[in-house]
């Protein structure tokens, strides 16, 4: 990267600024152990002149001691870092890697392949747009293709890059890519992948990576780093599905109440009709405020349209109750309110799951108890089989029934990422120890417990009543 070097050397502002408006594209790479991933990676890294010379240098040599690639430089070496880590056990968390060609800023999360790291390829799949799911051609699909294809569906990844590698072991025959190409095409119709691509490599020699190869003359797609430059990743943003989960009620005096928060999907105006759910109250949008913006100098320094996923604080024409945790949206486009959801959990702690247990359950702002009160049933990733089982292990997942002690605005995880997902946190460890998307929002099912336990006056019922219309903050229950 010596030019680039002497680019950020001369001139590290313009180097930045260069950068800096440049789409980005997060991408997970997955295979089986040997499928050539690390290899991959590092001819990603290598040809984009990803890699600092004393890497390179430290690389050739231990490629000469080392390398299982003959004279060629073992590409694998450029990410070994990451892997003898992982052999030692020391992280078994996702791997970050970064690029960037001249169109685009790439962000690569390098998950483990086996079953028992389902976790964290769950977590490096969270945020990816783009899922690259390396096949040995010599292989063809493997049961670990089944379980990648699975997760990534799974957590709404809508483009997957099946990368046929190994081409120069199977003399890049066309045959051979078809038949990967036809087997893989019914397992993305067998759980719904919408868009698919098929690309012939030889991530060792660099066939199909950065430059269309020779060696391939049947196939006429695009070679990989050209296609993630180039591929249309971007979402359609629904006016109609605002969400602003408030993160912060910004309150310096008694002049001023902004309500502060990400947006998590869509878009807002200065006027618009905005509800705030869970408690239903009705208003208008004042003014918008950037979030650089919020000094005292320059309040009023305010927009009149925002869209996710800027942070923006925003006011209200009339004083109503909103507070931490609440989501304000269109009012002519609601979710539903409920306490009741279905889920598909993925278990992420080595102890198990309890049906009944109180777990903490953090969404978006939001957080608050929640239970499992039912397992409906377990998936197996490899063969996609459902089995009725009574809890839940590491790396297992299953749809479920969660019933939460207060309702939320729950989108569902396929129409918004953002509001449709969640994480289980165990209230005595304080660890995460799960991660979940909502699939369905049921009726919200009234506090049996509570009801079961207790006769309500009638001047008790008016008091919930009251407090309820006129506190949301206290978030009481309905009794
Ligand atoms: N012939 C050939 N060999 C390859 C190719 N890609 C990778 N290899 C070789 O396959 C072996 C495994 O490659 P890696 O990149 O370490 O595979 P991996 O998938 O990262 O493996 P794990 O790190 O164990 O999960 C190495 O010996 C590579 O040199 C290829 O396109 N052609």
């Amino acid at each position: 990267m010596s030019s680039k070097n002497e680019k950020i050397a001369l001139d590290i502002e313009s180097y930045l600024k260069e950068h800096e408006n440049k789409d980005m594209l997060r991408f997970l790479t997955c295979g089986s152990v040997d499928d050539g991933k690390s290899t991959l990676i590092g001819r990603m890294l290598y040809d984009s002149k990803m890699i600092f010379d004393d890497q390179l240098s430290a690389a050739q040599s231990e490629s000469e001691k080392y390398g299982t690639t003959g004279e060629k430089l073992d590409m694998a070496l450029l990410v070994d870092g990451l892997q003898s880590e992982r052999e030692q056990g020391i992280t078994i968390d996702v791997a970050y890697r970064f690029f960037a060609t001249e169109k685009r800023k790439f962000i690569i999360a390098d998950t483990p392949g086996h079953e028992q790291y389902t976790r964290n390829m769950v977590t490096g799949a969270s945020t990816a747009d783009v899922a690259i799911i390396l096949i040995d051609a010599r292989k063809g699909i493997l049961t670990q293709t089944r379980r990648h294809s699975f997760i990534v569906n799974l957590l709404g990844i809508e483009h997957v890059i099946v990368a046929i590698n190994k081409m120069d072991l199977v003399d890049f025959s066309e045959d051979v890519f078809n038949e990967i190409k036809q087997a893989y095409s019914d397992l993305a119709n067998e759980l719904g992948i919408k868009n698919t691509y098929y690309i012939p490599l030889s991530a060792l020699d660099g066939d199909n990576v950065v430059d269309k190869s020779e060696k391939t003359p049947w196939y006429d797609g695009k070679p990989l780093l050209n296609l993630l430059d180039t591929m249309d990743i971007s979402k359609e943003i629904k006016e109609e599905n605002f969400r602003l989960p408030v993160q912060y009620v910004n309150r310096p005096n008694l002049n001023f109440r902004g309500f502060c928060g990400t947006i998590a999907s869509g878009n807002v105006k200065a006027g618009d009709e905005i509800t705030v759910l869970p408690s239903g109250k009705t208003t208008k949008v004042k003014n918008i405020i950037n979030a650089g913006d919020i000094t005292e100098a320059n309040r009023s320094a305010i927009c009149n349209e925002a869209y996710a996923p800027m942070a923006v604080t925003i006011t209200t024409e009339d004083e109503i109750d909103i507070s931490r945790g609440d989501m304000i949206v269109h009012t002519k486009n609601m979710p539903r309110v409920s306490n009741s959801l279905k889920v598909m959990l993925v278990w992420m702690d080595e102890s198990s799951m309890q049906v009944g247990k109180t777990y903490d359950i953090k969404r978006a702002t939001s957080a608050m108890p929640g239970v499992f009160e039912h397992i409906n049933y377990k998936v197996d990733v490899n063969t996609y089989e459902r089995t009725q089982v009574k809890k839940l292990e590491l790396n297992d997942i299953a749809s479920c029934k969660m019933v939460l002690t207060r309702p939320i605005a729950a989108d569902k995880y396929k129409e918004n990422h953002e509001t449709g997902s969640f994480i289980v946190v165990d209230r005595v460890t304080n660890n995460t120890v799960g991660a979940g998307m909502i699939v369905d929002v049921a009726k919200r099912e009234e506090d049996s417990d509570v009801k079961a336990h207790r006769e309500y006056t009638k001047a008790e019922k008016e008091l919930n009543r009251y407090i309820r219309e006129n506190f949301p903050e206290w978030n009481c229950k309905t009794i």
